[in-house]
């Protein structure tokens, strides 16, 4: 086991929601477990006047809540020796004299700075470290999303960390990157001689990569609504889970290495501009309906949403990597809040037997993989097999792999296993520029797809899988959605 990294964390937005929500209770279980350095320091900064006591009592307050029966008295205590707080005007130069304080002079411990802001301050918080002295060769920056909105302003805001940070310092979160199980889908295609015959066009028919969220936008209406399905899930998460899948395999597991793989797949795939917006994406907004039966208002009724706005809260997209390995493959993405159920999982479909034996049709089956990473993390391989009995009569079986029945570990959260590798400096599970530059490239043709064809995103109620020309997209294909079968 590694030995924890004595740095100093410093949060910019260290008081908001996120850092709230997922990045202290994330630190907080890395000290329980011990993978927080007794040296190492969290600094929170925001522009809010509180002392090192208040701001300690604020996150308490906060934290408690969300790490519900993991919380322990004795604990937190422990942790919160290690957390600090500087007020701080992310604007402005001179107030970076108190964090300079905070920090000290020792410019020989690795700093990371955590921009947990809006990515309008990127620019002048990078600026004004540099112009303090904060910056050293080993410091690093890790990066929130959304990184931009079009390619055109993640450029920019690249460019302008670039200026004060070396690529190699740069640490762009996409959090499903974080997430056990896709961690998983690398160690299952790399960990194993099994599947790699299979993992191409000759065996596998279509892949479905669906994320789906049951809540609405909850109170980020203003946000979303500036943002839409596209961009805030597609852009990134599925893109990233669809280069996991698809990539060659990397001759290591060194981040330039696995990087340069998913940016191979990103370039690879095919664009869709022009006729084929229409005939290959599909772009959804939830109308009120029921989630786990209760009643929810629709899109247009949520706080902060104009009622006629035509942000997309669903999109579906039929992809394709014009590679060896993958031409004639479609990969059929697909996102959207208020669905039916919260669900995250990737399915690999294989190919018919080109010739059968037995007289016992069992339908449409197709041998198939399951690999699920919300709500549970398990892998699920379907066959057939024979049912007992004189006769042979093929049946649909599953061959399950339940992660956390079969590892009775406590599984580290997205966040955590990525503050992690901050930590320890670790790039491999980060997202370079290139290939966000490639993914922003991608979607920008569809974007401007939507832009010109005027026309408004599809109605579907909430608590659905979305609109019905989403199935429809499928059809097309001849295939259906994997809860359709
Ligand atoms: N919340 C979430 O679930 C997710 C958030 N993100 C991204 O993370 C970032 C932060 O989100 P979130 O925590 O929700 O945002 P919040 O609005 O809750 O928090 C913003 C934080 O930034 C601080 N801040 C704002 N302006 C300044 C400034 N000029 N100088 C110093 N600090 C400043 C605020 O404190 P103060 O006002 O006191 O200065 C506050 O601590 C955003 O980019 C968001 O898109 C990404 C994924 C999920
Ligand atoms: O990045 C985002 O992800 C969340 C969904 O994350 P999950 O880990 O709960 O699946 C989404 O709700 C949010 O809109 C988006 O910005």
């Amino acid at each position: 086991m590694h030995k924890p990294m004595e740095v100093d964390l410093v949060i910019f937005g260290g008081t908001g929601d996120l850092a709230m929500r997922k990045l202290l209770p994330a630190l907080y279980h890395l000290y329980c477990d011990g993978l927080l350095a007794s040296g190492a320091r969290i600094v929170g900064v925001a522009r809010e006047e509180l002392d090192r006591a208040a701001y300690q009592a604020s996150a308490r307050q906060q934290c408690e809540g969300h790490l519900g029966k993991n919380f322990s008295e004795s604990k937190w205590e422990g942790f919160t020796a290690q957390l600090y707080y500087c007020t701080i005007d992310a604007r402005k130069l001179t107030s970076y004299a108190s964090l300079a304080e905070c920090l000290g002079s020792r410019n020989d411990r690795d700093r990371v700075f955590y921009l947990s802001t809006s990515a309008a301050l990127f620019a002048d918080i990078c600026r004004n470290l540099s112009e303090t002295g904060l910056i050293s060769p080993q410091s690093r920056v890790v990066l929130e999303k959304p990184l931009g909105h079009d390619l055109e302003s993640s450029r920019q805001i690249n460019d302008q960390v670039g200026q004060f940070f070396h690529e190699t310092q740069i640490y762009r979160i996409d959090h499903y990157l974080g997430k056990e199980p896709v961690q998983n889908l690398l160690a299952l295609r790399f960990g194993n001689a099994l599947f790699e015959p299979l993992w191409r066009r000759d065996c596998v028919r279509d892949v479905q990569i669906t994320v789906a969220e049951q809540l609405g936008v909850e109170s980020r209406g203003e946000f979303y609504d500036g943002t839409g399905a596209l961009r805030d899930m597609l852009q990134n998460h599925l893109l990233q889970l669809l280069c996991i899948v698809a990539m060659e395999p990397p001759a290591s597991i060194a981040p330039d290495v696995v990087r340069d793989e998913k940016l191979k797949i990103l370039r690879a795939l095919r664009p869709i501009k022009g006729h084929d917006v229409a005939a290959k994406t599909v772009r959804g907004q939830y109308r009120a309906g029921a989630i786990a039966g209760k009643p929810v208002r629709g899109y247009l009724e949520e706080d902060d949403v104009p009622n006629d706005s035509d942000t997309e809260t669903f999109v579906s997209i039929k992809a394709e990597i014009d590679t060896w390995r993958w031409a004639g493959v479609p990969f059929f993405l697909r996102t959207g809040k208020r669905m039916q159920e919260k669900l995250a999982e990737i399915v690999v479909n294989f190919r018919e037997p080109p010739h059968t034996i037995f007289n016992s049709p069992v339908g449409a089956f197709t041998n198939r993989m399951v690999i699920r990473m919300q709500p549970e993390e398990t892998v699920e391989l379907h066959l057939l097999a024979k049912q007992p009995g004189e006769e042979v009569q093929l049946r649909p079986v599953q061959l399950n792999l339940d992660f956390s029945e079969t590892f009775r570990t406590r599984r580290l959260e997205a966040y955590e296993r990525l503050l992690i590798d901050v930590m320890r400096a670790n790039l491999t599970l980060f997202v370079r520029r290139d290939e966000q530059e490639a993914a922003w490239s991608w979607v920008e043709s569809i974007m401007a797809g939507w832009q010109a064809s005027q026309e408004r995103p599809r109605n579907y109620t909430a608590g659905t899988w979305g609109p019905a020309a989403s199935n429809s997209l499928m059809a097309s294909s001849g295939l259906q959605w994997h809860e359709e079968i």
